[in-house]
């Protein structure tokens, strides 16, 4: 599917969403920043919810709004999920999630038996929403969405009102989403912990404004992002299980420019790993250091150092082959150390600290 071109000046005494954005037709994009924004926003003026003057949107080639066309919600070929599961009480899940189909002209029974398939909801069809754990009504949400057959899935916090093992419970689904479709997901969010396993690409928004955007261990690489993410600054690297040590329970994540010994979750070699390295977890040595317990010393090279938002410390970015890390470290270490820009140096990171899934 071709890109997602959307451009909109919109807003209300106090607050303007002012973007315009090539979003990818393919993958999932994650709409992030802090709370008032202008995600949800910006989610609506896609859907239709919200009627920008003058904007622009384009889908899969197909203009949904210009200055002469205007397709109204329910003729945009979009699947909606809310934050809140908003299911009919009345209806048992089968006749929620044939609810849409019957009155959208995309949506067809073949693509509500795959969304069944794919949210793994089939032993639920029969019951009553008020039956189902939180976990179990998002999946339904996101199924009924599906079901629509859209062009383009639109979430907004489909996980904010579940607790951390709903959470948990969820997102191996969102990954399913993200690995068997084939249409682009929008996907608000102002977690940094979910953007980083699910996001392909990131948009940053501040005060309705797109101040960051691009493939998303392009940007959590930045250490100028003009958003703030306090303890969650770090990046995100895909790579290889490469071999797994047995005896250890470690297992070793191949990536461009080197390797990173990792906890050993029981995953198949060979299948790619996304890994997240907060800066906080990240240490810099001038010489190679010997007799540590960090399992992971790479060779790398200093690329830019900023400021950190405390006067006390400071984000160095350095390379690992063409791999980018970021170390937050005290300023005083690296007056101590002489640290400059093109300086080669050993980067020091614990297994025990890196995420990965
Ligand atoms: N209908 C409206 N009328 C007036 N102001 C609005 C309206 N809808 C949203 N706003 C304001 O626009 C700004 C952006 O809101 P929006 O819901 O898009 O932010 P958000 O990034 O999605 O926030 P959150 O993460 O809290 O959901 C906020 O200041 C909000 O109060």
């Amino acid at each position: 599917m071709s890109d997602i071109q959307a451009r909109f000046q919109h807003g209300w005494p106090g607050f303007t969403l002012d973007v315009d954005l090539v979003i990818p037709g393919h993958g999932v994009t994650a709409l992030f920043g802090s709370s008032g924004s202008g995600k949800t926003t910006l989610l609506r003026c896609i859907a239709g919810l919200e009627r920008a003057p003058s904007g622009q949107l384009v889908v899969d080639g197909e203009v949904w709004q210009d200055d002469t066309t205007w397709l109204p919600t329910h003729r945009r070929a979009l699947g909606y999920v809310f934050q809140e599961a908003s299911l009919f009480p009345h209806l048992n899940v089968l006749g929620n999630l044939r609810y849409g189909i019957k009155r959208t002209p995309q949506g067809s029974v073949l693509a509500l038996e795959q969304a069944v398939e794919l949210l793994g909801i089939g032993h639920l069809l029969q019951r009553r929403p008020d039956g189902l754990s939180g976990g179990e009504r998002s999946r339904v949400a996101i199924a009924r969405a599906l079901a629509l057959n859209p062009r383009v899935l639109l979430m907004d916090e489909p996980l904010a009102a579940l607790d951390l093992k709903r959470k948990q419970e969820i997102l191996p689904y969102l990954k399913r989403l993200h690995a068997e479709l084939d249409i682009p997901i929008l996907y608000v969010s102002h977690s940094p912990d979910e953007v980083a396993q699910l996001a392909d690409y990131l948009v940053a928004l501040d005060d309705g404004r797109a101040v960051a955007h691009g493939p998303v261990d392009d940007v959590l690489s930045r250490i100028d992002l003009p958003i703030r993410l306090g303890e969650d600054v770090g990046v995100v690297i895909d790579g290889v299980l490469a071999a797994v040590d047995i005896g250890w329970h470690l297992a070793r994540v191949n990536f461009e420019g080197g390797h990173l010994w990792t906890r050993d979750l029981g995953l198949q070699v060979g299948r790619t790993v996304r890994m997240r390295v907060l800066a906080r977890d990240v240490s810099i040595a001038v010489t190679k250091p010997e007799g540590s317990s960090i399992q992971n010393v790479l060779p790398c090279r200093i690329d830019a150092i900023a400021d950190d938002g405390h006067p006390g410390l400071a984000l160095v970015r350095v390379n690992v082959g063409v791999t980018v890390f970021i170390c937050r470290t005290t300023r005083r270490a690296l007056d101590t150390m002489n640290i400059a820009v093109g300086l080669n140096v050993w980067l020091q990171i614990k297994s025990a600290a890196i995420l990965e899934w």
